[in-house]
């Protein structure tokens, strides 16, 4: 076989290293991919395949790409989850020896991008790894290199914990250990959908001694080891800006499972998988992209320390009645320029002047900032002006140091001030001395010939040149000039003294253009020294960005202030904060909860879509609200501090893909009932909808049940079993209200209002009747319902219903429903049959239809 060539073996030894990633190799202007790498490349990034000859019988595939349009095609690539190799040529190639140097200098994956055009602002980009340990326990740490923030948490009880701590954070990559078991990669490549990298190697890097100072627990240390391992290797450069890492103390936050993370569409909508429509979208006032990402932080992490909801809820009272400094404020704020990022930028070596004026503007705002925060009374503000160390050394510097309106590039001059260093301001004399001698020589040139058209001019090719036009070359004195181009209408000359002052002023300005670029790197690395400082201001600036946010917005949708009490929940006029939002002025139905010691479980009745899931989720969406420090959507509220939401709540889906709609709402009712306390919010929708009415109805009592004898948790459960309703007599904490919906003129009017007691009917029927089928399927089904009616009354209930009795109605669940769907009801499900509903019970498909015909009326 014949051998590559040279430079052909250099690249299949780089990347050998690199197999995961696309290698971009750098060849002059161009980086360029071979073999498999170019034909992936070519169709991800849609450009053309080539081929190269590489010293064997049959050239390789290859395609390439301009190396200053790079940017763009890794951006491609990494949105796409993979990993983009940059290897640079190391040594000039004209003084090079054999085969130019070439080196990887960056891997750029996509939990590691610091490039602002791949980031979203509003959004951290973590970066997460994950060690697990032989006591069972697992750590997670969270990196974001944008911004330098690690924060680190241990799990001790089990992966499904892992899990539901991973989900829904911004994590674009997580770092492994491969020895973890493949069941569990294969868990977060397709749960999670998250691109997993490997260290195994972990060692202890003294250099980030300082980082780790605070992690007393081997787990943490080796944890965070190998994140910083493998953001070293990848990223071979300064990461100066990383900040110590916080220990996340799980059980100080309010704990939300996955699927609650999810059905409340806190940060995302489950369909579109945006902001807007989330609580996050109601909620984000902030002015500052700092802001913004801080309060999504606040937001998945809810607090549980009663003291510190205080103190935030006491300075959004401050900022709430003080609108005309909230004002103030936020135009201040508006000012202020990623300070995290631009550390981020600063320490990685990629920030030009402009973004450094920027940064001395933001700083400049923060004396204003601390004025208006000083005036308010409440001492907790008083407080956070506190937290505003105004960096006037380093305002100083750049004031000092830098053009006000400098150019983006670094290497063309004109960033530094005159009078900053006495150097530049010598070689800038001289240029502007030559410039103005030349001018001086134009006028005397001019006076001496009597030419008023003649003039001097620069090129790069010629440099200066006195310009005649041809017509007026008669009155040149001879021998003076000596000429050096000729044009169509003029000739071009130079003189010796011309010539000399050319290369005074050409040598200056070369020389002040590099100083400049010294001087310009001098500043940057001054100002790493003081990333810190700056980190600490963006902290102070996010939290005041996010608490008058919360002002904001409690003052423009009339939130309150809740009251935070021991044992009941009691909330006066309450409404969806989102919902409220798409409805128009006043539409929507505000509604009281009452939830206390001795009834501790409300069994909501009412047709479909009269609002039980709304009323649910609004409750746990104020219940976050008032965790995070936010006024809430009422007249009034009292509340406990909840230690974990639960819920179960709309479409079961295909979150856990391959399981049945059945077995999520199980794998969800489990884990409510596994982890809840009676501290615990639970809110169960439905329950048991996803299979047949019988062994559906069972579970759903059996459910009701334990959490009224064991768990004792606050808990809403909403059905459709009108029969469980009879639970009000046995179980003595469980209340019935029901959703109003009246009959009008033989339609169903929703009233969405909550009253006390069970809701008398079921509006199956009336609802079909709204969607058009034919006459006597309704009355077909109006028998059969009665049927149905007259013998499903629910199993007696008992105070003393263990959980392992659960299994057993699953157990029965496949039998029972064949056994629903009898010969007797073959017209029904024919009829059916065209509206994919032939798989529900008859009761099941009513609730279709009616959904159905509400669809087709939006
Ligand atoms: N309090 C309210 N005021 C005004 N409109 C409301 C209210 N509650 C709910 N709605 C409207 O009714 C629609 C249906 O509400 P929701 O989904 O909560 O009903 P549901 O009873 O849970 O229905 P299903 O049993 O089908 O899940 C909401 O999308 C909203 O438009």
């Amino acid at each position: 076989m014949a051998k590559y060539t040279p430079m052909m073996e250099q690249y299949l030894k780089i990347k050998a290293e690199y197999k995961d990633a696309f290698l971009f190799f750098r060849l002059g202007d161009f980086y360029e991919m071979f073999f498999d790498d170019a034909i992936n490349a070519s169709q991800e990034l849609e450009i053309t395949l080539t081929k190269r000859d590489s010293g064997q019988k049959e050239p390789i595939p290859m395609c390439g790409i301009p190396y200053h349009a790079a940017e763009n095609y890794i951006k491609v690539l990494i949105e796409k989850g993979y990993k983009v190799a940059i290897c640079e040529q190391v040594e000039d190639p004209k003084t090079a020896k054999g085969v130019v140097k070439r080196e990887v200098i960056q891997l750029i994956t996509p939990g590691t991008v610091m490039e602002s055009t791949m980031l979203n602002e509003g959004e951290n980009n973590y970066i997460a790894s994950l060690s697990h340990f032989t006591d069972g326990s697992y750590v997670i740490v969270y990196n974001d290199l944008s911004t330098g923030e690690n924060r680190i948490a241990l799990i001790s009880h089990g992966w499904d914990a892992v899990i539901h701590e991973l989900y829904n954070q911004p994590i674009k990559e997580v770092v492994i250990s491969s020895n973890l078991p493949q069941e569990l990669q294969e868990q977060l490549k397709g749960r999670l959908n998250i691109t997993l990298s490997y260290q195994d190697e972990v060692k202890f890097n003294a250099e980030y001694r300082s980082l780790c100072e605070n992690l007393n627990d081997e787990r943490l240390l080796k944890g965070f080891s190998r994140l910083l391992n493998y953001v070293q290797d990848t990223q071979k450069r300064s990461l100066d800006h990383l900040q110590k890492a916080e220990v996340i103390e799980l059980n100080q936050y309010l704990s939300l499972d996955m699927y609650s993370k999810r059905n409340l569409e806190l940060t995302e909508t489950i369909i579109k998988k945006g902001k807007h429509g989330s609580l996050l979208w109601v909620l984000d006032k902030t002015v500052t992209a700092m802001g913004s990402r801080m309060l999504k932080k606040w937001l998945e992490r809810p607090l549980l320390n009663k003291a510190i909801i205080e103190e935030r809820l006491e300075i959004v009272e401050g900022f709430y009645h003080g609108f005309i400094e909230r004002d103030t404020l936020r135009e201040a704020l508006k000012s202020v320029y990623d300070l995290e990022r631009l550390a981020g930028r600063i320490a990685f070596g990629n920030v030009n002047a402009r973004d450094l004026i920027q940064l001395k503007q933001s700083l400049e705002k923060i004396p204003q900032i601390k004025e208006v925060l000083i005036q308010f009374e409440q001492d907790q503000i008083k407080d956070l002006a506190r937290e505003l160390v105004f960096p006037k050394h380093l305002v100083e510097l750049l004031d000092a140091s830098l053009a006000d309106e400098p150019p983006i590039s670094i290497k063309e001059g004109a960033i530094i001030k005159d009078g900053y260093n006495e150097q530049l301001d010598n070689y800038r004399y001289a240029s502007r001395n030559g410039k103005q001698w030349i001018a001086e020589l134009e006028r005397k040139e001019k006076q001496e010939t009597k030419i008023k058209s003649l003039k001097i001019g620069y090129n790069r090719v010629f440099g200066y040149y006195i310009e005649v036009t041809k017509a007026n070359l008669h009155l040149l004195p001879e021998g003076k000039y000596e000429r050096k181009q000729t044009l169509t209408n003029a000739e071009r000359y130079i003189t010796p003294e011309l010539k000399e002052k050319e290369e005074l002023i050409l040598e200056a300005e070369e020389k002040s253009v590099d100083l400049e670029y010294n001087l310009f790197i001098e500043i940057r690395e001054q100002i790493k020294e003081h990333i810190p400082e700056l980190q600490h201001l963006a902290n102070a600036v996010s939290k005041i960005d996010v608490l008058q946010a919360f002002a904001a917005v409690s003052e423009a949708n009339n939130y309150k202030r809740p009251n935070f009490v021991e044992e009941k929940v009691s909330i006066k006029n309450g409404r969806h904060p989102v919902i409220e939002q798409v409805m128009n002025d006043g539409a929507f139905v505000p509604n009281d909860v009452s939830l206390d010691e001795d009834k501790n479980i409300l069994l909501i009745t009412g047709p479909n879509m009269s609002g039980k899931s709304t009323y649910m989720r609004q409750l746990a969406l104020t219940v976050i609200m008032g965790q995070i420090g936010c006024f809430v959507p009422c007249d009034e509220a009292d509340l406990i501090i909840f230690d974990q939401i639960f819920t179960r709540i709309g479409a079961a889906d295909d979150l856990v893909s391959g399981q049945s709609t059945f077995m999520v709402e199980m794998l969800e009712a489990n884990h409510a009932i596994a982890n809840a306390t009676k501290k615990s919010l639970i809110l169960l929708d439905e329950i048991g909808r996803g299979t047949s009415t019988y062994d559906g109805m069972a579970l759903a009592q059996a459910i009701v049940e334990y959490i009224h004898n064991n768990i004792k948790a606050k808990t809403l459960f909403s059905t459709h079993y009108h029969e469980l309703t009879a639970l009000e007599e046995t179980l003595s904490n469980l209340k019935n209200i029901h959703v109003r919906a009246e009959e009008y003129e033989g339609n169903v009017v929703f009233l969405h209002q909550i009253k006390e007691g069970a809701a008398d009917e079921s509006y199956g029927i009336h609802v079909a009747k709204l969607a058009d089928l034919p006459e006597s399927l309704i009355e077909r089904a109006r028998t059969i319902l009665h049927q149905l009616e007259s013998n499903d009354k629910p199993a007696p209930s008992t105070e003393k219903m263990e959980s392992g009795q659960l299994s057993f109605f699953v157990e029965e669940k496949k039998t029972a429903k064949k056994q629903k769907l009898s010969a007797s009801d073959e017209k029904v499900i024919n009829d059916l049959k065209h509206l994919n509903l032939f798989e529900m019970t008859p009761l099941e498909a009513m609730n279709e239809l009616y959904r159905l015909q509400k669809d087709v009326k939006k």
